[in-house]
């Protein structure tokens, strides 16, 4: 029998750290982490069961037992489920694997020591998920022995949360896995109950843990009295889950353990039957978030194809929303059996926040991910878990605008990428979306917002993507919309650039960019004589300037600057270019139009001095300052700024002579 002592993993030791020294004010959770964990564990091995017929288990009697001894001053907790082996403890025990540790914990320092609030580091720890770890908020020193379903020998894993911990064998371990916890003392003002006492930890299971679907056993607070009741009235008080044990001869001073939970699977219960607390510990339970959900959705579908469905929009976006790796899906169950975590094919990835359970009735049990993915069925429930999704939203920005606002802050850019990859539901899709306007400089609008807005002769609905609002507002682009009034989207995200070029309208009206073909705001045209009087300068700029514009022309666009560049429809857009080149490519190279404002006296100045000296080389480098300050106006970027320098200050130079 060997000893290790091994050390913790650096972000493992790191989160023990900020659970020992407490960041929640509420310690109970750590309850329902544990028994959570058990709960996973027995599904995993009804399923292996089932799966594996010939696996060395006992699979009659699944349960947990939650054992308290005042005396000793522990707490455990132990299931008869999957198990872990030596490796699996070091491994998922000792170490955190996930996605963003280090990312989360740097966060967490910075939370800590800029002095923010208990409840911004609770909100931060709380999005990573803590399980187990959590143990170490109530107890000074955990012990977990484990035995993995059809191994032989045993683990016993200690530690006081530390830098270490012991790992060794332990031949008798029964099958299944034991936490026991020594408590740490009693600490009202530190909301550190005395959780050695049965009371009030069957108080705690029944508010975090009760949907549970396997029994919770805790031995019955008053001991039944000697001498023993008849055989009849024990069997009796027995709990329907149990065998009634005809045996009953004399009970002995152990008494009969109960089932302190009521088991019943929420999303089978009808819909009055449950409160909002239990659906929010469920929610708890399956999102590993420790905040409320933002909104639960029920829905189940009878018929040929039965299944029911609870889901959760939650509160927040997790950290690891934009992160590749990131698992996504809700739990799928076969009737009340659990198959699997992270199901991908019952949610789109756009809508990857979702979290909650399906239970299908008319599916294998054998079901596996790939099978999944083909499935018609399956397909089907997507189909209308989706819907129900956007539905629940739409209703939302009704009846509750401000979660509907929260939502979309925290979801809205991953939902807009369900514009280019669900084009089937691309109409709903922009019912529920939020954007940046001219309208507000705070609060982002919808489209159908937008539209009721629209003057009488707006036909389209104008849009401008970039960088950030401040340099949009400031896009030379905008002018002859601010003066004629009209309200412009300021469309900011990555995702922008593309989706506005794939989905052409909403209700009946197009999206127009206004950096991007001739605009027609109604307005007047050029005249015949303006059109005359710069013939000549236009058609010798667009000659000077043939390497970098396609063309150059009047514009009607143009209120104060002197000049803008206009793309074609479908081009790309200068923030495109720069993402091609943060990618490590280079753009296709577009040539757009210059447009030029013919009342800036920039623009007339530079037609007489050309009528005057349409030789002056000096005029060439005057246009070509023109057009690279229309490329910074708009945050392009210059191909070659050493050069656009030298020739600003060259122009510079010359007006002081
Ligand atoms: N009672 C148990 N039986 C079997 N395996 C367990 C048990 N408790 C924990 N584990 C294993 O250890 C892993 C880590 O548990 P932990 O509670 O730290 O995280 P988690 O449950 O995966 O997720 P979260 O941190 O979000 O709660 C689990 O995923 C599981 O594989």
């Amino acid at each position: 029998m060997t000893t290790e002592t091994i050390e913790f993993q650096a972000e493992a030791r790191q989160l023990l750290q900020l659970m020992i020294h407490a960041i929640y004010s509420s310690k109970d959770v750590f309850l329902r982490e544990l028994i959570s964990n058990s709960s996973d564990a027995l599904d995993k091995l009804r399923l292996a069961a089932f799966r594996d017929k010939d696996l060395d288990v006992d699979t009659d009697d699944l349960h947990i037992t939650v054992t308290t001894d005042p005396a000793a001053s522990t707490l455990t907790v132990a299931d008869n489920g999957i198990g872990m082996s030596r490796e699996e403890v070091v491994d998922l025990i000792g170490t955190i694997a996930k996605s963003g540790t280090s990312q989360v914990l740097a966060k967490l320092r910075e939370a800590r020591e800029s002095g923010q609030s208990e409840q911004a580091s609770a909100e931060l720890i709380g999005q990573f998920g803590v399980g187990f770890y959590s143990s170490f908020m109530v107890a000074d020193k955990v012990t977990l022995i484990t035995r993995k379903a059809g191994a032989h020998q045993g683990v016993r894993w200690e530690s006081t949360g530390e830098g270490s911990y012991t790992v060794s064998d332990e031949p008798d371990a029964p099958q299944g896995t034991s936490v026991t916890l020594h408590l740490k003392p009693e600490d009202t003002e530190d909301e550190l109950h005395d959780y050695a006492n049965p009371l009030a930890v069957r108080t705690i299971i029944k508010r975090y843990s009760d949907f549970i679907t396997w029994p919770i056993r805790m031995a019955p607070i008053t001991p039944p009295a000697p001498p023993a009741p008849p055989a009849a009235e024990a069997a009796e008080g027995a709990d329907a889950e149990t065998d009634a044990d005809t045996e009953t001869e004399v009970v002995e001073a152990v008494p009969e353990p109960e089932v302190v939970n009521s088991r019943k699977a929420l999303w089978a219960r009808s819909q009055s039957e449950v409160t909002e607390e239990e659906y929010t510990e469920f929610y708890r339970h399956v999102s590993h978030d420790w905040q409320e959900p933002l909104q639960t959705i029920r829905l189940s579908a009878e018929g040929t194809f039965e299944y029911q469905a609870l889901l959760f929009i939650p509160g927040h976006a997790p950290m690891d929303l934009y992160w590749r790796d990131a698992k996504r899906g809700v739990q799928l169950y076969v009737k009340r059996v659990f198959i699997m975590d992270d199901c991908e094919a019952l949610v789109p990835e756009y809508l990857r926040f979702v979290k909650g359970v399906v239970d299908a009735n008319d599916l294998s049990l054998n079901i596996s991910r790939e099978i999944l993915q083909q499935d018609r069925q399956i397909r089907l429930i997507r189909n209308r878990l989706v819907k129900k999704v956007l539905s629940t939203v739409k209703t939302l920005r009704e009846d509750e605008p401000a979660k509907f606002a929260t939502f979309n802050a925290e979801f809205g850019r991953a939902v807009k990428e369900g514009l280019l990859a669900d084009p089937d539901n691309r109409q709903a899709i922009l019912e529920i979306l939020t954007f940046a306007s001219t309208h507000d400089a705070e609060q982002p609008s919808t489209l159908a917002d937008y539209v009721s807005r629209m003057p009488e002769g707006q036909s389209d609905i104008y849009y401008i993507t970039g960088e950030s609002r401040s340099a949009l507002e400031k896009s030379p682009h905008m002018e002859a919309f601010r003066a004629k009034g009209y309200e412009v989207l300021l469309l900011t995200d990555p995702i922008d650039e593309i989706w506005v070029d794939a989905v052409s309208d909403f209700d009946s009206k197009s999206f127009a960019s206004i950096a991007k073909g001739e605009i027609d705001l109604g307005g007047e045209d050029v005249d015949d004589d303006t059109a005359k009087d710069f013939g000549d300068l236009l058609g010798w700029l667009t000659a000077t300037l043939i390497d970098d514009v396609k063309q150059v022309r009047l514009s009607h666009r143009l209120t104060t600057s002197a000049a803008v560049l206009v793309g074609d429809p479908g081009d790309l857009t200068p923030t495109l270019e720069k993402m091609y080149r943060a990618m490590g490519q280079e753009p296709p190279t577009v040539k757009r139009t210059l447009e030029l404002n013919a009342q800036h006296p920039l623009v007339t100045g530079l037609r007489d001095a050309h009528r005057q000296r349409p030789d002056d080389p000096a005029l060439a480098e005057t246009a070509h300052v023109l057009y690279g300050l229309a490329l910074i106006a708009e945050g392009g970027e210059l191909a070659d700024p050493a050069a656009f320098v030298g020739q600003v200050a060259q122009r510079l130079q010359a007006s002081l002579g």
